[in-house]
């Protein structure tokens, strides 16, 4: 069964490993579907509308421990946590338990671990615990999320943090509930959603004394050790601190809201390591956790970020069966006619990609590359494109950096890649040494060798030197399939530096600087007709010059062809932020 799951993408070997588990969840969705039709008639327990639980309707004919039963867990809803309820929304944020209504497809929940409470209870009323540390600060379980889209291969882990307890930090139960939650997923194999949202490690739950060691505590081990073995989506929303924020950043995409702060200490630990004095809004906004990569797709609100989670989710998901794209014609306009002016190659991806289908990753950090994904007859790809925007394509540190995390982030998860290249090259000169570029641009060759999944180069423009190599996986012979547009121009280095290089000695020979001028013109322009694209395929650099207009079938038809081949997958496959 391993091997036969390992030779197919991850969407579909998950789904495959999932008949089973799926079917007993169906039986439970089936149990809660007809409960929740007569919700409105029913004056005694209900099924609740998110969750397998059992809600707190009174009603005289329950027996007592039902009675008991259904006040504990209304304590855990927001029905029953009303003042709470309220705080958040005075804020302008919503409750835990409402993003958990929207990002989970109707009656799909089930709930671990919701009774529990802190682990104060030395400190603490045993009643009041249940009704201010409801499930301990955070909500897991498993759902299904885009069932409609993809039956087969939706469900999911999901973990929600609920700031409303304790500022969503992270206690000694908390704690177990997150190992148990991502032990589930690592045994079904389920993409896992976190919220994570909270003021870090609790050091106020005192009646187990190991927490203050860290003893027992698997979470942070167990999520990064999901890397390249499920997708993990995260989201963060108001604070991020300490030990939220770890989560955070260990996952595969990360997305947050632009009243988010996130930091790997909150204000107390800071203080308390004599490092200052801070309000919490000073402490990694998103101006700056957006520029820096820490963050990778920025919304407006809550409600923004669980859309996108569930959209970056369906990538993970698989192909779709309906989809549209622009007119194709439009292709053959979009660079301009004179090569030395710039263009906004997001017009090109978007005309490329199925309508509505590209999802950027970390836009403002490392700008020279725009990394992200798209669908191209529904099936999600990975995607890489030169900015020529940005310091004319070349590619530096942060970019270079960027984009190699990007590729083996597609390769863990067999998604395969497009790259769009435009680009003279790396970015060089002293500072760029200064900034580590022998080091950090070295990845993108690091990652393109590691490429197991298919990969499509297009040479828009520009393909010049070690960068453009880089930008095809390593070597022009890596990709699957290689074209380029008649606009392409190759070489070894760019024009200019390759001329003064290779005639040195004849612009030497010229005294006259109008005319040395114009020898170095002539042979710019001559090494330019050497280097076209059509001449590139003629020499079998690449495999073929297309017309633009057909781009996004020669990229369809390439992947398809391409992953019939393809290699297992291995068991696992890192994702590293190097
Ligand atoms: C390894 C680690 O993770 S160590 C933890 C490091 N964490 C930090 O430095 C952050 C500490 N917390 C804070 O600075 C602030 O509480 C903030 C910024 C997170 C939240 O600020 P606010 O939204 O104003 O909420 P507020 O401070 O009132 O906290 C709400 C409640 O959560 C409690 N709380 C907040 N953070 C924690 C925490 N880490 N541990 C225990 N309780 C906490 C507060 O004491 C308060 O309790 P109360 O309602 O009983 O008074």
């Amino acid at each position: 069964m391993k091997d036969e799951v390992d030779k197919i993408p991850f969407a579909e070997s998950y789904s495959k490993t999932h008949n089973s588990v799926k079917s007993n969840k169906d039986d439970l969705t089936r149990f809660a579907s007809p409960t929740r039709n007569h919700e409105a008639a029913c004056s005694g327990n209900c099924i609740s509308k998110d969750s397998i639980v059992v809600t707190s309707k009174d009603s005289k004919h329950d027996r007592a421990e039902l009675q008991q039963l259904h006040k504990r867990h209304r304590n855990t809803l927001d029905e029953g946590r009303s003042e709470a309820a309220a705080k958040r929304h005075n804020k302008g944020y919503r409750t835990a338990r409402e993003n958990l209504s929207d990002l989970c497809d109707e009656g799909s929940f089930i709930e671990y671990g919701q009774l529990a409470v802190a682990a104060q209870r030395g400190r603490i009323e045993e009643q009041e615990l249940r009704t201010s540390t409801a499930a301990d600060g955070v909500i897991t379980g498993t759902a299904t999320i885009n069932s409609e889209l993809y039956p087969e291969n939706c469900d999911v882990a999901v973990i929600i943090n609920d700031y409303s307890v304790l500022a969503g930090s992270q206690g000694f139960f908390h704690h177990h509930k997150l190992d148990r939650i991502l032990t589930v997923a690592k045994e079904q194999q389920l993409p896992v959603l976190m919220f994570t949202e909270g003021g870090g490690g609790r050091p106020g739950d005192t009646d187990v004394t190991t927490q203050i060691a860290g003893l027992n505590i698997l979470s942070f081990a167990l999520w990064a050790g999901l890397s390249g073995v499920v997708p993990r989506i995260a989201v963060a929303n108001g604070y991020c601190f300490a030990g939220n924020a770890a989560l955070f950043g260990c996952a595969d995409i990360t997305i947050a809201t632009q009243t988010s702060w996130i930091g790997m200490a909150g204000p107390a630990m800071i203080e308390g390591g004599g490092l200052g004095i801070f309000k919490p809004t000073e402490i990694g906004p998103i101006e700056v956790q957006s520029k820096n990569g820490v963050v990778d797709i920025v919304v407006k609100d809550e409600a923004e970020a669980t859309a996108m989670a569930k959209k970056v989710l369906g990538v993970f998901q698989g192909s779709i069966a309906e989809w549209g794209c622009a007119d194709q014609s439009t292709l053959q306009h979009l660079l301009p006619e004179d090569r030395r002016y710039a263009y906004p190659v997001r017009n090109i991806i978007n005309a490329i990609a199925d309508t509505g289908s590209f999802i950027e990753l970390r836009e403002k950090d490392g700008r020279g590359i725009v990394t992200g994904f798209i669908r191209i007859e529904g099936k999600p790809l990975g995607l890489i494109a030169n900015d020529c925007k940005v310091l004319g394509g070349a590619i530096d540190s942060d970019a270079s950096e960027k984009a190699a995390r990007f590729m083996q982030l597609c390769n863990a998860y067999s998604i395969p890649l497009v790259s769009l290249c435009d680009t003279p090259g790396f970015m060089v000169g002293p500072r760029n040494e200064e900034a580590a570029a022998v080091r950090r641009m070295s990845r993108l060759f690091v990652a393109g060798a590691a490429i197991t999944v298919p990969l499509v180069t297009i040479f828009l423009r520009k393909g010049y030197g070690l960068g453009a190599m880089a930008m095809a996986g390593g070597s022009f012979a890596k990709p699957s399939y290689s074209a380029a547009w008649p606009t392409g121009e190759f070489g070894g280095m760019g024009l200019e530096g390759a001329v003064t290089l290779g005639f040195k000695k004849e612009l030497d020979a010229e005294q006259d600087p109008v005319a040395k001028k114009e020898l170095f013109n002539k042979l710019v322009e001559e090494m330019y007709d050497l280097g076209k694209a059509t001449e590139a395929a003629s020499f079998l650099e690449i495999d073929a010059v297309i017309d633009p207009s057909h781009t996004r079938k020669v990229i369809a038809k390439a992947i398809k062809a391409a992953s019939k081949k393809m290699q297992p997958r291995p068991e696992r496959r890192f994702v590293d932020t190097w």
